[in-house]
């Protein structure tokens, strides 16, 4: 039996935690051995599932677990994890952006069994799509649970991808934004915000499963030739909408992997 060890017990883990737990699966939830730490959220976690427990240190998770997710914030896990004693053969899973496999080894040595992923809220439903790299048996296995495991051919593509999942914030406040600007325009706050999440979720919801997705052509199927759609992109493309999207990636890349020259001329946003 399974017992998956967390620490670093906040959003992404405490999603993961919900999505192995949810009661929709047909297999009986795995045990859950939870850092102590962020007491209040653990105790929640511990509380609702009966097989999560809170565990009396950091070191009684490595020791406790079969399986053990690393989900601290970036500049926490040096020093958390030199702290602490780890046996050879344990399986590791990291969700933590930023952490090269090679990185990781130095901090959870002598471990072997090391993995990267990128899980997203998602998971919490069992609707994740999970970037995988290194694959394991026991990432596939957890993310397999979560929703879908997508195993990437190398750490670049990886790194790419976690860049990718930076946009999220943005897009919310580009919808807050046109809520907002409805709500001045006399529309009731509650119908602005359903509107907007109605109008995106009608786009998207549809291409959750897709294999593929020709953004360029699905935009293009949404600009009537003179009508609205197209006139407000016109707009923001003038402003240097696709510029900027590109620039912040670049730059989010490079503070993720700055071992890569991942920077173009057009494509930096200024210093400035
Ligand atoms: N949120 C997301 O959607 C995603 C996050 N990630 C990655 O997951 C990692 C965690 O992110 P997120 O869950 O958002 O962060 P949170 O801040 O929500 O959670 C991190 C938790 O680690 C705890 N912590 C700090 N120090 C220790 C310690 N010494 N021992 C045990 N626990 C400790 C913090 O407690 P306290 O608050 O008391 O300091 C906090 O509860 C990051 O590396 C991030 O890159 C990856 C994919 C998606």
């Amino acid at each position: 039996m399974t017992v998956y060890g967390v620490i670093g017990v906040g959003a992404i883990s405490a999603a993961i935690v919900r999505g192995l737990c949810r009661t929709d699966q047909a297999d009986p939830p795995p045990t859950v051995l939870l850092s102590p730490r962020n007491a209040q959220l653990a105790a929640e976690l511990a509380e609702h599932f009966p097989t999560v427990r809170v565990a009396e240190s950091n070191q009684q998770v490595v020791d406790g677990a079969s399986v053990l997710l690393l989900c601290l914030r970036p500049q926490d896990a040096p020093p958390v994890l030199s702290a602490l004693t780890f046996r050879p053969g344990l399986p590791v899973v990291s969700v933590m952006a930023g952490f090269t496999v090679r990185a990781l080894a130095d901090l959870v040595a002598p471990v072997t069994d090391l993995a990267r992923s990128i899980p997203l809220p998602a998971v919490e439903l069992g609707e994740g799509v999970t970037p995988v790299f290194p694959s394991s048996p026991a990432a596939i296995t957890l993310f397999g649970q979560l929703g879908t495991v997508l195993e990437v051919p190398d750490e670049q593509t990886l790194e790419a991808l976690s860049a990718s999942t930076a946009t999220v914030a943005a897009m919310l406040k580009y919808m807050e934004t046109t809520s907002a600007w409805l709500a001045r325009k006399g529309v009731s706050a509650p119908l602005a915000s359903r509107y907007v999440a109605a109008v995106f979720a009608g786009v998207l919801t549809p291409l959750q499963t897709a294999a593929a997705v020709d953004f360029r052509a699905l935009s293009q199927d949404h600009q009537t030739p003179g009508g609205i759609n197209e006139q407000f992109l016109g707009v923001l493309e003038q402003a240097g909408l696709s510029r900027a999207v590109e620039g912040g990636l670049n730059q989010v890349l490079e503070r993720l992997d700055p071992s890569q020259n991942h920077g173009s001329a057009d494509g930096n946003l200024p210093v400035s």
